[in-house]
C-alpha cells in the first residue's frame, strides 16, 4: 500500500482512503490517466517545530505541518486544523481533498492544508496566540496571497486567522489581507464566510434530496459534529422543515424523536461548549448514533467515522458528507451495496472554500460585496457543480464520489498536461 517512503497509510486511513478514491477514478480519465501519478503524491510538504514558552514558564514544542498537494491550477488553498491527532498523513489527505474540491467547483486553486498537533482546549489564549504566530512564521516561506492561502478548519476560527494575517504582514512589512481567508470582517473578511460551509451542505443536500425524491418537510436528519459546519447545516435544515432528531459532538449524543429545538440547542452549546446535558432531549450512548433511523445522515466532525461495521447498521437514505473524509473505503462499499447514496465531501462541504475564494477576490479588489450577493453566487456555483457531478454519475453509472473525482481530476490533469513538465 505505501506509495511514499515518509507515510505508512492503511486501506482505511486518510491517505489510504484518498488513494483508493484515485484508483476508482483512473478508468474514467481517458488519455489523461497518463498523468494520474501526480495526484498520488503531494507537491510539497513542510514539517515545522513550534517552540513556545507556556504561561508557567516551561517550554513546549508542537509539531506543525503545511502540505501543498497541488499547485497546478493556482495557489494552494485549504484550512489549518488544531487537534491532538493531527499527523502528516492526515494533512496530506486533507490537502489532496482540497485539490479535488477546488477543481470540482472550478475555483482557480490547487490544494493545500495545514495543522498543528495539539489540543487547543489545554492552552490559554496567550499560549494559543504564541503557537499560531510561531507556526505562521515557520510556514511563511511557502504561504502568501499568490502562493498558498490558509483558512479555518477544525478548532481554528477568525481570531486565529487574524493572528496569522498579522504575523505574516509583520514579516513581509506590508498588510497582506489576502494571505488567509475566514478573517474577521474588519480585517478584510467576507460576509457569509462563517456560515458558508454549513449553508453549502444544506444547498447541496437539498438538491440531492430533490433528485432522490426525499421530502424536506419532516425529513429526519442526524448530525455528527455541532461546530461551524454541523451546527449551521442543522439550523438550515430545521429552518426549511426538516427534523433534527440526533446530534453528536465530542461531549455526547442527544436524541429527540420529535426534533430538537435548534434555537435552544445553539444557545446552550454557545454557553456550555457542547451538547451534553441539553434539556429537551434524551442522552443516548455515542455508538447508538449510528442506529437512529433517518432520511439524511450528516457526518460533520472528523475522518474515518463510517466504517464497515457502522455502515452495516446505518439506516438512512442519504449520507451528506459535511466533514472531510468521514467514510472509509470499506464503509463506502457497504453503503453502496445497501443502496445508500453518498454525496461526497468534495462537493457537499465546498461552500466554505467557495466563499473563501470570494473573500480573496474582494481583498485583491478592495471592493466588498453584500451578503445577499455572496449567497446568490455561492448557491449558483454549488448547484451548477452538483448538477454536473450528478449527470457524470448517471452517464457512467458511477457513484457520486467517483463522478466528482472524474470532473475534478480531468480539470487538474488537463492543466497539468497543458503546462508540461520541463523547467
Ligand atoms: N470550517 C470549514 O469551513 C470547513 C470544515 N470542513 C470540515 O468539517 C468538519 C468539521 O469542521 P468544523 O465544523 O469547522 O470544526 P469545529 O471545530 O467547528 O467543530 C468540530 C465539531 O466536531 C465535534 N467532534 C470532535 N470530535 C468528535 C468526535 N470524536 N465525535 C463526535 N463529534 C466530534 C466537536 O465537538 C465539534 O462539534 C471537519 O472535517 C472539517 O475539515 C470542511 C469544509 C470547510
Ligand atoms: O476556506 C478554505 O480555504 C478551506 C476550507 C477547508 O479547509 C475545507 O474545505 O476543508
Amino acid at each position: 500500500m505505501p506509495n511514499l517512503s515518509f507515510v505508512s497509510p492503511t486501506r482505511n486511513s486518510p491517505w489510504g482512503t484518498y488513494l483508493s478514491q484515485i484508483d476508482a477514478v483512473e478508468p474514467y480519465l481517458g488519455h489523461l490517466s497518463r498523468w494520474v501519478e501526480t495526484l498520488r503524491r503531494p507537491k510539497r510538504a513542510l514539517i515545522v517545530d513550534i517552540p513556545i514558552e507556556l504561561d508557567n514558564g516551561t517550554v513546549a514544542h508542537y509539531e506543525g505541518y503545511r502540505v501543498q498537494h497541488s499547485l497546478t491550477r493556482g495557489p494552494g488553498k485549504g484550512g489549518v486544523r488544531y487537534h491532538p491527532d493531527v499527523t502528516l498523513e492526515e494533512v496530506m489527505a486533507l490537502s489532496a481533498w482540497m485539490t479535488i474540491k477546488n477543481a470540482a467547483v472550478n475555483l482557480p486553486y490547487g490544494g493545500a492544508k495545514g495543522g498543528i498537533r495539539l489540543d487547543p482546549k489545554t492552552l490559554s489564549m496567550k499560549e494559543l496566540e504564541k503557537v499560531t504566530r510561531r507556526y505562521t512564521s515557520e510556514i511563511g516561506i511557502i504561504i502568501g496571497p499568490t502562493q498558498d492561502i490558509p483558512a479555518p478548519d477544525v478548532n481554528t476560527n477568525g481570531q486565529i486567522m487574524a493572528w496569522m494575517m498579522d504575523t505574516y504582514s509583520m514579516n513581509v512589512g506590508a498588510t497582506a489581507t489576502g494571505v488567509v481567508t475566514g478573517k474577521p470582517i474588519p480585517l478584510g473578511g467576507s460576509l457569509g464566510r462563517v456560515a458558508a460551509t454549513g449553508r453549502g451542505v444544506f444547498v447541496v443536500g437539498r438538491e440531492a434530496m430533490r433528485r432522490l425524491g426525499i421530502d424536506m418537510e419532516g425529513a429526519r436528519v442526524a448530525v455528527q459534529g455541532f461546530g461551524n459546519v454541523g451546527s449551521i447545516a442543522a439550523k438550515m435544515f430545521a429552518a426549511n422543515g426538516a427534523k433534527i432528531v440526533t446530534v453528536q459532538d465530542h461531549t455526547g449524543t442527544i436524541h429527540n424523536d420529535n426534533g430538537l429545538d435548534m434555537a435552544d440547542l445553539l444557545q446552550y452549546v454557545a454557553l456550555r461548549g457542547g451538547v451534553e446535558g441539553f434539556k429537551g432531549a434524551e442522552t443516548i450512548a455515542n455508538e447508538n448514533f449510528w442506529d437512529v433511523k433517518t432520511d439524511v445522515l450528516i457526518p460533520a466532525a472528523l475522518e474515518g467515522q463510517i466504517t464497515d461495521a457502522r455502515a452495516q447498521r446505518i439506516s438512512t437514505r442519504l449520507v451528506l458528507e459535511g466533514a472531510n473524509g468521514p467514510t472509509t473505503p470499506d464503509g463506502e462499499a457497504v453503503l453502496a451495496d445497501r443502496g445508500i447514496v453518498v454525496v461526497p465531501d468534495v462537493i457537499a462541504n465546498a461552500g466554505g472554500v467557495t466563499v473563501s475564494y470570494f473573500e480573496w477576490v474582494q481583498d485583491f479588489s478592495s471592493f466588498f460585496w453584500t451578503e445577499d450577493e455572496i449567497n446568490l453566487r455561492l448557491d449558483k456555483i454549488l448547484i451548477g457543480a452538483f448538477k454536473g457531478i450528478w449527470e457524470t454519475s448517471e452517464q457512467h453509472k458511477i457513484p457520486l464520489r467517483t463522478a466528482a473525482f472524474t470532473v475534478a481530476c480531468t480539470r487538474v490533469l488537463q492543466a497539468r498536461e497543458e503546462r508540461g513538465l520541463y523547467p
